[in-house]
């Protein structure tokens, strides 16, 4: 094909010119040349025939006509009475007699010399032109007669010869006058009278021979004539030269020339018409040719990149292309087949479907056709073989069906693609979107997924389904303090303990973070979920050893129970969520099993959000001041700030209702700095006055609390020693040493620190030990259980024995009676705060009670 391509597309039309154009006009031209030259020499073939045989007739027709003139002369030599009269007797006058040789001779017969001459060369008498005259012959013809009459007068027959009379050429015959009668042996030829009879070769003469042998165009010429194209020449009888005869010979092969030349070429006119058609066609089919020779070129060419495009991508691919019989033996593979597989096509080659490729059922596609009698085009047909080390490879099949001409159904031919590599990656592949890369656990989709499965395995079955929610305690101070390393190591230790903690058919998964989450299968009851997570809470409070530390956490757990009321996997997630948010608020290290009513409370506490979000907005939030009391010089020492919400439906909201919502939102900060900044304001108003304000935990996380505790001050102008912060122990729980540092941070300021609730925690004492707090609050607890329980007066009077030897202001909270106020005072407490002095009020109630206060009168209430 490609040579073929080639050999016509390299024939052009040049060459079919110079191939074939060029040598059939050389051939025509050749033969018009052959032709033409046949013709033409055949022609002057012809003429000169012509010539020569209207050559011979002229001859013929002077020899002719010289026997012509000897004949008529001999008529007369021959006669008696000639001789009697001119011969023996002279008689002039009976010769020049009409009827005798006289004018007769002339007109009759037409010579136009008659002369006869006696012996020794006496001409006795002259006829010239019919007219007798007394001439002497020899004058007349003076070259030529004289032999003539020697050469006659020895012959019988009359001898004739050409002879030149001035300017005319004459046939001349002479004889002796001697009738039959004479014994011519007897008489002497010198004695003999001779006769002479001459007619000019005139141009009379000439029409009459050109008549009469049909010679044309006759002329009679005095020289040589070369220049014509028939002459002879007029010789005497010694041949001696006298003139010429010519003339025009018949020209048969001009004639002939003439006849054919114009159909001849007309014919070539005709020939080389139908040449130039037939160049032309073929011109315009070798230019089609040359056309479909570059289409096929192009074709050829195309073919040829994509062959070479097809070898390329074969070579490079790891596909092989395969042909079957219609029995699905395999009878051919390409080369692929053995690069990819190892294997030898021969080893193969005969064998089924069925015994090359394996039977897995992840790679079985070829059952498809093996077991259908519907022979179709396939693809992506999955197909498990072994290759040549005995490796499980999978490859995808694709084909059509090779099918005869007669529409029978011959075998199978398609490609295979060896998906091992592919298969692999996506399984890698969905293995790491369905796993946590770093405990290598089922992530949060993949908990989906077997969570559905499992619940509609649950919906026919008696057993139960249990979400379990894991969130860790503490793990963030692991990562902020160790680092997220030692983090990644806890998580990946913690997963391995959870693992160990289920069983078979659960599921633990990492839902992100320190979050976990185990699907329990098989639950009959809601206590073998409580037992799992009494076991999870347990291997999880061991401690973790990361990088040669001790490292303790704990869980929180919520749990939620599929049951026939309760199948929608969102929702029990959901659930699995809200126990264990209750889980944490119960103190955490605890599990809850979700009810119904958490979700009630939950949605309270998702509107009270919403609410408390629209509050710090719409402005709804004011601040309370409850006064401390000065024991000893019984006056107004301090107000407490203390937040309100005055909600537009429920009224005045205490902060023991938002303050923990506040702060697991985060909008304790913001709520935390306005109270703060209102707060040090309003103070400016009392006199001498400091101004308690309490510090969230949430707020001790934020680094910046120092520089905007500054720029509160800055902004009211309040002193900052007229300022106190109470935090809570919690603050130092968290990160002690971060706290720590903030609050040196915040003393540095010169603003003073009180330790609220003080006695409620674990550690109170080593917290004292580690900062110089300025005041101590003892909290409302003890003071109300002083009357009742002694213990409660015994700590009381211990916290401000520790407070007075720590150099400490100690206030006690909730003081709601005199004698909880005198008991105090009594004890060398140094402020009091409660109910019993002044409820927390509004800014202008407190003023008013201010200006009221008339400390001896209330003390003196208290001391009575
Ligand atoms: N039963 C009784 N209670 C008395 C008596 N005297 C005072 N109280 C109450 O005791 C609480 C003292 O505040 P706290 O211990 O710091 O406890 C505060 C404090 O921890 C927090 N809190 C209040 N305002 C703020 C604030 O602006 N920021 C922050 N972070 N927490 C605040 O909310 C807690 C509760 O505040 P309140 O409901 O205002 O409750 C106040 C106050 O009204 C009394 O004689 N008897």
């Amino acid at each position: 094909m490609h040579g073929l391509g080639n050999d016509v597309a390299n024939f052009s039309g040049r060459d079919f010119i110079r191939r074939i154009v060029y040598p059939m006009a050389a051939v025509m031209v050749v033969a018009i040349m052959v032709v033409t030259a046949v013709l033409v020499l055949s022609a002057r073939q012809q003429n000169k025939l012509e010539v020569e045989a209207s050559t011979r007739l002229a001859t013929t027709a002077l020899q002719v006509k010289a026997r012509e003139v000897g004949r008529d002369l001999r008529n007369y030599t021959i006669r008696q009475d000639v001789y009697e009269n001119v011969s023996r007797s002279g008689n002039i006058a009976w010769a020049a007699t009409d009827g005798n040789i006289g004018p007769n001779i002339y007109k009759d017969l037409g010579y136009e010399l008659v002369f006869a001459v006696a012996p020794g060369n006496r001409t006795i008498y002259g006829l010239i032109d019919g007219e007798p005259k007394d001439v002497d012959a020899l004058k007349v013809m003076p070259r030529g007669l004289r032999d003539l009459l020697n050469v006659a007068s020895i012959q019988a027959d009359p001898t004739t010869s050409l002879i030149k009379s001035g300017s005319d050429i004459y046939v001349v015959a002479a004889n002796g006058i001697l009738p039959p009668s004479i014994d011519r042996s007897n008489v002497k030829p010198r004695d003999l009278t001779m006769l002479v009879f001459a007619e000019r070769l005139d141009q009379k003469f000439l029409d009459r021979m050109g008549r009469d042998y049909l010679l044309s165009d006759l002329k009679i010429s005095l020289d040589r004539v070369d220049d014509a194209e028939a002459s002879i020449p007029l010789l005497t009888q010694d041949r001696v030269f006298l003139g010429t005869i010519s003339w025009s010979p018949p020209k048969p092969g001009e004639q002939l020339l003439r006849f054919i030349l114009p159909p001849l070429g007309i014919a070539l006119v005709v020939l080389a018409a139908f040449a130039v058609l037939v160049v032309r066609n073929a011109r315009r089919s070798t230019s089609a040719l040359e056309a479909s020779a570059k289409t096929v070129e192009a074709y050829a060419q195309t073919l040829k990149e994509s062959e070479i495009r097809f070898k390329d991508v074969a070579e490079a691919s790891s596909d092989w292309i395969w042909e079957s019989d219609e029995d699905l033996r395999l009878v051919y593979f390409s080369t692929r087949f053995s690069d990819v597989t190892g294997l030898s096509p021969e080893a193969i080659l005969g064998k089924t479907f069925e015994q090359f490729f394996s039977s897995d059922s992840d790679g079985d596609g070829w059952r498809q056709l093996a077991g259908s009698s519907d022979q179709r085009a396939f693809r992506d047909l999955r197909c498990a073989y072994r290759d040549a080390n005995g490796n499980g490879r999978i490859c995808r099949l694709a084909g059509r069906p090779i099918v005869a001409s007669s529409g029978k159904f011959l075998g199978f031919r398609g490609t295979a693609t060896d998906i091992t590599e592919e298969v692999e990656a996506q399984e890698r592949a969905s293995h790491l979107a369905h796993h946590d890369a770093l405990t290598g656990l089922p992530n949060r989709a993949l908990f989906r997924e077997r969570l559905n499965i499992a619940l509609a395995a649950t919906a026919e079955q008696t057993a139960r389904v249990a979400i379990i929610c894991l969130d860790l305690d503490h793990f963030k101070e692991v990562n902020d303090t160790l680092g997220h390393g030692a983090g990644d190591l806890l998580l990946q230790q913690l997963s391995n303990r959870l693992l160990g903690c289920v069983r078979k058919h659960d599921t633990v998964t990492r839902l992100g973070g320190d979050e976990f989450a185990i699907i329990q299968m098989g639950v009959a009851q809601p206590l073998e979920a409580e037992e799992l997570s009494r076991k999870l809470i347990d291997v999880v409070r061991a401690p973790f050893t990361i990088e040669g530390q001790d490292l303790h956490v704990g869980v929180s757990i919520g749990i939620a129970i599929a049951d026939a009321t309760e199948t929608d996997p969102e929702r029990l997630l959901k659930n699995a969520d809200i126990a264990l948010y209750r889980a944490k608020q119960s103190g955490r290290a605890t599990y809850r099993i979700f009810e119904a009513q958490m979700d009630a409370e939950l949605q309270q506490r998702k509107a009270l959000e919403y609410d408390l979000r629209q509050a710090v907005l719409k402005d709804e939030l004011e601040v309370h001041y409850q006064p401390l009391i000065d024991i000893g010089k019984r006056q107004v020492a301090a107000v407490e700030a203390l937040v309100r919400w005055r909600h537009p439906a429920r009224g005045l909201v205490s902060p023991a209702d938002f303050i923990p919502l506040a702060e697991e939102t985060g909008l304790i900060v913001s709520i935390g700095e306005w109270v703060l900044e209102t707060a040090c304001r309003q103070v400016l108003d009392w006199q001498n006055l400091r101004v308690a304000v309490n510090l969230s935990p949430v707020q001790f996380r934020n680094r910046e609390l120092v520089e905007t505790v500054r720029q509160v001050l800055v902004r009211t102008g309040l002193a900052p020693e007229r300022l106190e912060l109470e935090i809570t122990e919690s603050v130092l729980i968290n990160d002690a040493s971060a706290a720590l540092e903030i609050l040196n941070g915040l003393k540095n300021l010169g603003v003073k620190i009180a330790m609220d609730d003080f006695g409620t925690g674990y550690s109170s004492l080593g917290y004292l030990n580690s900062f110089p707090f300025d005041k101590i609050k003892i909290d409302k607890s003890f003071i109300g259980d002083m009357d009742s329980k002694d213990k409660s007066g015994a700590i009381v009077k211990s916290v401000i024995g520790l407070g007075q030897s720590l150099n400490m202001v100690t206030t006690a909270e909730g003081v709601e009676t005199p004698e909880q106020a005198e008991f105090l005072r009594q004890e060398g407490c140094d402020q009091v705060q409660g109910y019993y002095f002044s409820k927390p009020v509004t800014a202008p109630e407190l003023s008013t009670f201010i200006e009221r206060w008339d400390g001896a009168r209330a003390w003196g209430d208290v001391a009575a």
